[in-house]
């Protein structure tokens, strides 16, 4: 189509502009191939290029398999790029371990630790951050308030329901004041309605917080709930660029 590929054209040459800037993110034609797949088929990711701007929140939206977790992992350092550039405040991240980029990860099973409660879980981002005990417990305190669940550091998780594993690993991945904010469908296994309310709430906490944040996610409702810009993926590619209004 016509039109489509003007479209894109216009996509890439906005994105590979964007990705020059010196705050933020820029993924600059960053391409993921998994180890063992064809080496003539498309890569999972393939030229992307996106920029997010510091306190923006830019909504990854695109139908299943187009390649967004897979973009999400690498901007973590989970999975190396093939080629392209992924850079914060123009710092090239090549060779960047995961847990030294200064991001958080939230995905949509929440994968909270089982043995450890509430609050232990909360804390866990921050235990390498070598911050004192009573600081660490009151920043706990603070994070449980602004999710909604507030004096819960001892109960077990075990014993949550499925909103309220969200909400705490909400708060454990905002804990340690990331830099950045990768979320992965964090609301799609809740039901209809506490996933409306959901998004209002994280839409709120993420402005609240000055949080730079990308959400993946394949509902359009719930990205311009959430974001203040949705980009589109398909075919390992990033798309149009609009704003969510
Ligand atoms: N570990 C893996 N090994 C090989 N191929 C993979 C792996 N993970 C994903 N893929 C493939 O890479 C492509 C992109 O997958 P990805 O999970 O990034 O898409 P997605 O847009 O997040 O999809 P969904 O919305 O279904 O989660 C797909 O073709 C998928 O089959």
């Amino acid at each position: 189509m016509v039109t489509e590929t003007k479209e894109r054209r216009m996509a890439e040459a906005d994105g590979t502009d964007r990705a020059i800037g010196t705050r933020g993110l820029s993924v600059d034609r960053a391409t993921v191939r998994y180890p063992g797949t064809d080496a003539s088929a498309r890569p999972a990711v393939d030229g992307a290029s996106l920029a997010v701007d510091e306190r923006e929140i830019v909504a990854l939206l695109g139908p299943s398999g187009c390649g967004k977790s897979t973009l999400l992992r690498a901007i973590a350092g989970l999975e190396p790029l093939a080629r392209g550039r992924i850079a914060w405040a123009g710092e090239d991240l090549a060779g960047v371990a995961p847990h030294r980029r200064g991001f958080g990860l939230m995905f949509q099973d929440g994968q909270l630790f089982g043995h450890r409660n509430v609050g232990a879980n909360v804390a866990y981002g921050m235990e390498s951050q070598r911050m004192p005990k009573p600081e660490r417990a009151a920043r706990v305190a603070e994070l449980l308030e602004l999710v909604g669940l507030p004096g819960t550091e001892g109960r077990r998780v075990t014993e949550l329901s499925g909103g309220e594993r969200q909400r705490i690993a909400l708060a454990r991945s905002l804990a340690p004041r990331p830099r950045l904010l990768l979320l992965d469908e964090p609301l799609s296994a809740l039901d209809r309605e506490l996933r409306t309310r959901l998004a209002e709430d994280l839409a709120r906490l993420l402005r609240e917080t000055g949080t730079t944040a990308i959400l993946v996610t394949h509902d359009p409702e719930e990205a311009e709930a959430i974001a203040d810009r949705v980009v589109r993926m398909r075919d390992g590619r990033v798309l149009a660029e609009g704003s969510a209004a």
